[in-house]
Formats: C-alpha cells, structure tokens, sequence
C-alpha cells in the first residue's frame, strides 16, 4: 500500500539557507493494510520529517513514496490532493494545537463536511459523524458541542482520529500520538490503534518510547540520524536485536529492579571495539558500496525480513 523506496531529505539551513542538513537517508521500507509499523528513534533522528513527507507537507529530495503504486509526488492538482488525503491522515502529537480554542472542537468536523460531503443531508452526516465516534469509543452526547477546554487530551486526540475515520481512510500517520497523554488515557488510545488495525488500517506508528512500539507495532524500523539501522518483525528486534545501537536503546528503558550503575557497565562491555566487530560488513551485497557512499552502505538482511545496517567504528569510536 505505501512504499518508500531511497527516500532522503536535505533541509537548506543557516541564516540565508546555505547550509544543509540531511535529516533523512535512504530510507526504505513498506507497510501494507492492516499492518502496524513503528519508527522509534531519538529525537532528531527525522522520524517525523518521515511523517511529513507521506503526509505532502515536505518534499521528498531523493527517492519516491507510492501509495497503491502512484509516486506521490505526481499528485498535483488540488482534485488528486484531495483523493489522496480522503485515503492518508495524520494524527499528531498535540491534540491541543489542533483545535482553536475559541471554536467548539467539533468544529474540525465541519471542515471535512464541508469538502468531502457537502451534499450530505444533516441527518445523513449526523449518522456518518455519531458512527465514527463510536468507532473511537466516545460517547456524542460528551463531547460535542464542547470547548476544547472542556474536554480531556485523550478525548482531543480520539476526535482527531474520529475525523479521519470520516473520510475512507486507508492509512494513518500516528505521530507521537500519546506522548501527551496520561498513563490511562495512552492504553485506551492504544488499543484504538489496534482496533483501526484490525479494521484493515495501515498505520505507521511514530514514537521515541520503545514500549510503546513494542506493545503496538508488527514491525519496527529503528532510525538514528536519519539512517535506518535496524529493522524487522516487532518480536524478533526486540527478542534478537543486533545493531548495536538497537541494543543501546533497548537497554537504556529504565529497569527498575536494576540499579543504572550496573546497567551502563554492561553498556560498555557491549559497546563495539572495532572495525572488526561489524559482522555484517562483509555481508554487503554491492562491492562498490561502501561506507564513504553519500548514504552509506545498504542493510544487510541477516534473517528472512531482519535487516541491519553497518556499524563500522570509525576513529572517534562512533558507529
Ligand atoms: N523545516 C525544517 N528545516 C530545517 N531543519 C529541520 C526542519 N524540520 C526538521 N529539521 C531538522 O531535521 C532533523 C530531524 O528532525 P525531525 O523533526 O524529523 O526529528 P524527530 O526524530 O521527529 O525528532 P522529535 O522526536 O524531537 O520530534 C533535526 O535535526 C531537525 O532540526
């Protein structure tokens, strides 16, 4: 369903935009329906300059995106824009600079009545509208007809979902989508996440917080300076991490039957001693492809769908 293949951005930076900055490399992955993929990075890592890019509001510099085989970047024209985010939404970090705070919030409803069903009876639209509320699990009589003020984060973030679930949406951009929330309201949007999933949903799950990818993805795609470094089935990255990056994360959740001092210890030993340590470098498919490429060389697939990107230890002693 989506596809980026080699997709890599350069923002123009400094005062005049001389400079540049290659947030994202070379990136490649797909996800199809109803399948959930999460990409965990720190911040900076350009995971949501990804999300950007899927979602039109940054261009992609090299590489393509296709969603059902179209390039997206072909989409021009206001018409095929329209067609394309009646089937790709995104969600976004902070429900509250969503809604204007001077409007009721179902507000952002109307926008999608007024371009996409204008010739919807009311009745008709109420029923359309109250169905897709239910579908979030929010109760109509709660929360329309309200402020944003008098309704809670997770119930913002539900009425987001709830309007792209107006539309006949085939894939979700979840961007940071609970990081704002409270420990009860993350699992109820979580599993909201899961239900959209099993309704055939393609969604691509945007966190910093490993867990959480965990708890909710099929697969992981593990990103560090706009680089992918690791990537694969959910259990087998977690269960079987290889990268040694991957395994820096992973063990840097907090363990709270372990003491730091005693975790970051083993992080030593473990940290790469040198070049040699890269198992997968010889493993390139390409001999001309090196580490000095602009992109660096390509994964290596150690096991069916688990893919791992070179660590090669350079003077510095960084990956
Ligand atoms: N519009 C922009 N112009 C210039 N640089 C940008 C722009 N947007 C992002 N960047 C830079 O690109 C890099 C990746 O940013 P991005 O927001 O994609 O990372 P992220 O992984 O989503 O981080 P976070 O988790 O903090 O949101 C960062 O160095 C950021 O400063």
């Amino acid at each position: 369903m989506l596809k980026l293949d080699s997709i890599s951005k350069v923002y123009r930076v400094g005062t005049f935009g001389g400079q540049t900055l290659t947030a994202v490399r070379d990136v490649s992955f797909d996800i199809g329906p109803g399948e959930v993929v999460s990409l965990i990075g720190e911040s900076g890592s350009g995971k949501s300059t990804i999300g950007k890019m899927i979602l039109r509001l940054s261009g992609v510099t090299r590489g393509s995106i296709s969603f059902d085989g179209t390039d997206i970047a072909t989409l021009s024209g206001r018409k095929k824009l329209k067609e394309y985010y009646r089937h790709v939404q995104g969600v976004f970090q902070d429900p509250f600079s969503s809604y204007n705070p001077v409007f009721k919030a179902d507000r952002v409803f109307e926008m999608v009545r007024k371009e996409y069903f204008p010739r919807l009876s009311t009745g008709e639209w109420e029923k359309k509208l109250r169905s897709s509320l239910e579908v979030v699990r929010l109760d109509p009589n709660q929360v329309l007809n309200k402020y944003p003020h008098q309704l809670s984060g997770g119930q913002l973030q539900r009425l987001l979902i709830a309007r792209a679930l107006l539309l006949d949406i085939k894939f979700l951009v979840a961007d940071e989508v609970i990081s704002m929330l409270d420990a009860s309201t993350r699992i109820d949007v979580l599993n909201l996440l899961a239900d959209l999933k099993a309704r055939g949903l393609g969604i691509l799950f945007i966190t910093h917080d490993l867990a959480l990818g965990n708890y909710v993805s099929d697969r992981t795609v593990i990103l560090r300076n706009g680089r992918i470094v690791e990537m694969g089935e959910t259990e087998e990255v977690f269960a079987n991490p290889l990268h040694p990056y991957t395994t820096r994360l992973l063990s840097s959740v907090p363990q709270m039957h372990r003491k730091w001092a005693e975790v970051e210890a083993e992080l030593q030993a473990q940290a790469p001693q040198g070049q040699s340590r890269c198992l997968y470098h010889d493993r390139y498919p390409s001999d001309g492809a090196t580490t000095d490429a602009p992109d660096g060389p390509p994964l290596a697939e150690v096991a069916s769908g688990h893919f791992v990107g070179c660590f090669r230890v350079d003077e510095e002693g960084e990956c």
